[in-house]
């Protein structure tokens, strides 16, 4: 595409978007050339800026949005295509293979261009001006809820995007409750309302039944004719229809007012009045402002200015609570109705100064960063009153703090190398900074810094509160790992405690329910298999590796069989590792049934060279019990570690004194402990499987555990290994260890003709219970009586090609929902059988509610 055209697309679009806003004369501010090929970085302004995730159901939509956004922003020249595997967000070639997005991935675009600027007014819409857009494309399929839900902590606003011919899906249900939970503004797409069976006024009544929400249709569909082609759409909040050329890349666009409607298509004008009227009313039940603008307008819906109908939808969606859900309509693959989309993303959502304080935890202490950032939260001592002593006041520890960092995602780049996302939350990380990793404590210097532009990336000086970009280079940081720049500490030790543990927005990984084997093809491949599974380990903490002391096999565990498999494309096909992966086993766990006695070790060895000696105790029993508050705690994959330091005394201790040397600070006795105990809870004495649900109770004595400089973290991880697999031998011997199976929540979405063969087989067959039969029905009214509106007052558009048959469509179609608990093991392979049982349309999506201990013949048959 040539500059001009571009250009010409560009201002197409906005000029509509200006002969329907209130200053029709700002057509002639706009500018005369672009800069869309400009090599300057664009610095972005906070309020500028969005920081939005695009999430929905496998298949919904997604990346072909996501293309056409590129696309209109001029960052990409052409559309890329899921079907012919072009497109530029799903990159890794195993998506691409399968048309479905894996990992997240961010990109940054500006919209309008940045060509299209005008001077800011309070009245001219903020989609007048260029944001800086930084998208996170999400996966909807079941396996990567838990990449789903590492991207939504890191966005302040999100799309949804439904297929308007399935409506609202289980997985959507899923991810929608779980942006309620990170409290996630959001508006909502129906897409694909080109398709025979699209049903836009039932996809609306299954939001607000399915998603508890009240639907605000800000677009409604224009099928040509009344009952044609998907042509474009009629627009509740400028009043006007759009309408897209046909067959064209979606940038010739033509306005209608809704005085032209009356030629045009009169039916499609009052329908808009309809909606614009719907629209006023239900945005009056939650914002008195506009309701007070509506009295000062005489109750004409129609005469409030589109600005304020904006306003009030923002300030209606901003706590991010979805109670009213606005919603647009389109046809990605189609190129109709993206732009206005882009637009609300502007208009709409919020600029990361207006979401709540991001959470943080620094050990058992919670509160928000900007708090601790002010000296409000009160930073408790340590145990270990020496390493107190060194640590300066709170707040002048807390003031040093240059910038703190989640880093979201790690991205093997075959070009660039390792690409580690981030979003920064106070301060700016500048190039060259040393980073401080609170997880892995470790220091890493951020040579590179990047801001991501499709598959183009920028150099840029340094990432600024609010902002998503990219480190490149760096050697350790994991997804889901804390960055924090401090300057003038000692980069082995970090910032002072506790802020040396600092977690921003802690999240619980998963346990993973499969494994299999990986076999690598020969002795000398070991290493460079071990490497890359650690590189894929990086960028995914819900995969895990094991390796089995006894055999050295390395065992790869995660989320699904699915996620499994994807694992194993990433390390035989694109990280060509030598390698094989044996069949998908489930993992099951292994519990301890009555508490050991006190297991001492006392470690004593040369390690590469260097003579280690440390001593700790350890003994392992059931969760249920309680722990003292001096206790340091952590939890781990299901089990509890707690840590016992008892005071140090110097002149007890068996060499050198008792005093803790300044390279060994507390915190690195306690992390050195747990890694030996987590080590040792990984393979169970019975039958290898992992340990669940026990408790270990770790003590470091210093006074007779502590050997001065030979007290090294290889050793005190070694001690504690060794005490933990001493006491869980005596657990195995005395007949205590008890075998565990993962139990899923299973969801299952069919018809009502199928309900009753589904339930029998779950039940029968499966071992399962059913905890629920929804009907849509019935669940609308529990929902909205609970928001207290009638159902019959959404308002949508009737479906023009739903009811032949003179069904009522108030009623959502009588898709049935059952909810169940099954064991895993009875799940595997449930697609085909599902599929069989109901004519391929049932659906279903499931995740680990827990772990059972087995008994009888199901403990037998392990
Ligand atoms: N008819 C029609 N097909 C569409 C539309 N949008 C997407 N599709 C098709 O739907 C399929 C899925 O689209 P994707 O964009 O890959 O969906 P996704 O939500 O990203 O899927 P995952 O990445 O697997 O989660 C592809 O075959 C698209 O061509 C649309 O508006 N109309």
């Amino acid at each position: 595409m040539s500059l001009l055209a571009y250009q010409r697309g560009c201002l197409r679009w906005h000029q509509h978007l200006r002969c329907i806003s209130l200053y029709p004369d700002s057509q002639s501010r706009l500018p005369k050339t672009s800069h869309r090929f400009s090599s300057h970085h664009h610095i972005p302004s906070i309020k500028k800026t969005r920081n939005i995730g695009i999430i929905a159901h496998i298949d919904a939509g997604k990346t072909t949005t996501t293309e056409r956004m590129l696309y209109y922003s001029g960052l990409t020249r052409r559309i890329g295509d899921v079907d012919d595997g072009s497109t530029v967000t799903d990159f890794l070639p195993a998506e691409r293979a399968r048309g479905i997005t894996v990992q997240s991935a961010a990109v940054t675009l500006h919209w309008p261009p940045l060509a299209c600027d005008t001077p800011d007014h309070p009245n001219i819409p903020r989609s007048q001006h260029p944001h800086t857009i930084n998208l996170i494309d999400t996966p909807g399929h079941a396996d990567f809820t838990f990449e789903v839900l590492r991207s939504l902590r890191i966005l302040d606003g999100a799309v949804c995007i439904l297929d308007g011919v399935a409506g609202v899906e289980a997985q959507t249900e899923k991810v929608w409750a779980q942006a309620n939970k990170y409290s996630i503004p959001r508006i909502l797409f129906v897409n694909k309302l080109d398709r025979d069976g699209a049903a836009f006024e039932r996809t609306i009544k299954e939001v607000g039944s399915r998603l508890k929400g009240w639907p605000a249709v800000c677009q409604i569909p224009w099928w040509e004719g009344g009952k044609g082609r998907f042509t474009g759409v009629g627009d509740a909040v400028n009043l006007c229809a759009l309408k897209w050329k046909e067959g064209g890349d979606g940038k010739d666009i033509q306005k209608f007012t809704i005085a032209q409607l009356v030629e045009e298509d009169s039916s499609l004008r009052e329908e808009i009045i309809k909606a614009r009227a719907a629209l006023v009313e239900a945005l009056c039940e939650f914002d008195e402002r506009l309701l007070e603008t509506w009295l000062e307008y005489s109750d004409d819906s129609l005469a409030i200015p589109p600005q304020d109908i904006r306003n009030s939808l923002r300030r209606c969606i901003i706590d991010g609570s979805g109670k009213l859900i606005p919603i647009f309509a389109g046809a990605s693959f189609r190129n109709i109705g993206v732009q206005p989309l882009l637009d609300a993303v502007d208009d709409l959502l919020p600029d990361p100064t207006e979401r709540p304080d991001p959470e943080v935890s620094l050990g058992s202490i919670k509160g928000g960063l900007s708090e601790l950032l002010q000296g409000k939260l009160s930073i408790q001592a340590l145990p270990n009153k020496q390493v107190m002593k060194r640590a300066a006041p709170k707040t002048s520890i807390v003031s040093q703090i240059e910038a703190c960092a989640l880093a979201f995602k790690v991205v093997h780049d075959p070009r660039r190398g390792i690409l580690v996302y981030v979003r920064v939350y106070s301060g700016s990380i500048n190039r060259n900074a040393a980073l401080w990793n609170t997880n892995l404590h470790v220091t890493e210097r951020a040579q590179r810094l990047l801001q991501m532009q499709a598959s183009d990336a920028i150099e840029i000086p340094h990432i600024t509160a609010g902002q998503i970009g990219v480190i490149a280079g760096l050697k350790f940081a994991r997804t889901g790992d804390t960055l924090m720049s401090y300057p003038g500490v000692n980069l082995k030790t970090g910032p002072p405690s506790p802020l040396n543990t600092l977690q921003l927005r802690p999240i619980d990984v998963p346990p993973p329910v499969f494994f299999a084997a990986i076999e690598p093809h020969s002795l000398s491949e070991e290493k460079n298999v071990a490497d890359i599974l650690q590189m894929l380990l990086r960028e995914d903490p819900s995969l895990h590796v094991n390796v089995d002391d006894e055999s050295g096999q390395m065992l790869l565990s995660g989320m699904g069989e699915l996620h499994l498999e994807i694992a194993r494309d990433r390390l035989v096909n694109d990280f060509k590792a030598k390698a094989t992966m044996g069949n998908i086993e489930i993992s099951y766990r292994e519990c301890i049934l009555s508490p050991t006695s006190v297991h001492r070790f006392v470690f004593d060895r040369e390690v590469a060279g260097k003579k280690g000696i440390a001593g700790c105790e350890a003994s392992i029993s059931p969760l249920e019990k309680a722990h003292s508050d001096e206790d340091f705690i952590v939890t781990r994959a299901g089990n509890s570690i707690t840590i016992r330091i008892p005071q140090t005394m110097p002149d007890e201790s068996p060499r050198g004194g008792g005093s803790l040397p300044p390279d060994l600070p507390i915190s690195t006795i306690q992390a050195a402990l747990v890694n030996g105990a987590v080590a040792a809870l990984a393979r169970g004495p019975r039958r290898a499987f992992p340990l669940h649900g026990s408790h270990v109770a770790l003590t470091f004595d210093p006074s007779k555990d502590f050997f001065g400089s030979d007290t090294s973290p290889a050793a005190l991880s070694s001690a504690a290994r060794i005490a933990v697999q001493g006491a869980l031998k005596e657990a195995l011997k005395s007949g205590n260890v008890g075998l565990m199976e993962p139990v899923m929540n299973v969801v299952i979405s069919c018809d009502e003709a199928t309900l009753g063969p589904i339930v029998h087989d779950l039940s029968s067959a499966r071992g399962g219970h059913v905890l629920s039969l929804d009907n849509d029905g019935n669940d609308d009214r529990s929902a909205l009586e609970r928001l207290a509106i009638d159902p019959k007052r959404i308002y949508a558009p009737a479906d023009p090609f739903a009811s032949t048959t003179g069904a009522d469509t108030s009623v959502p179609g009588q898709q049935r929902q059952v909810s169940a608990r099954v064991p895993l093991k009875e799940m595997v392979g449930y697609l085909k059988h599902l599929r069989s049982l109901t004519g391929g349309r049932g659906t279903f999506i499931m995740s680990v509610d827990k772990f059972e201990r087995l008994t009888g013949p199901r403990e037998k048959a392990v």
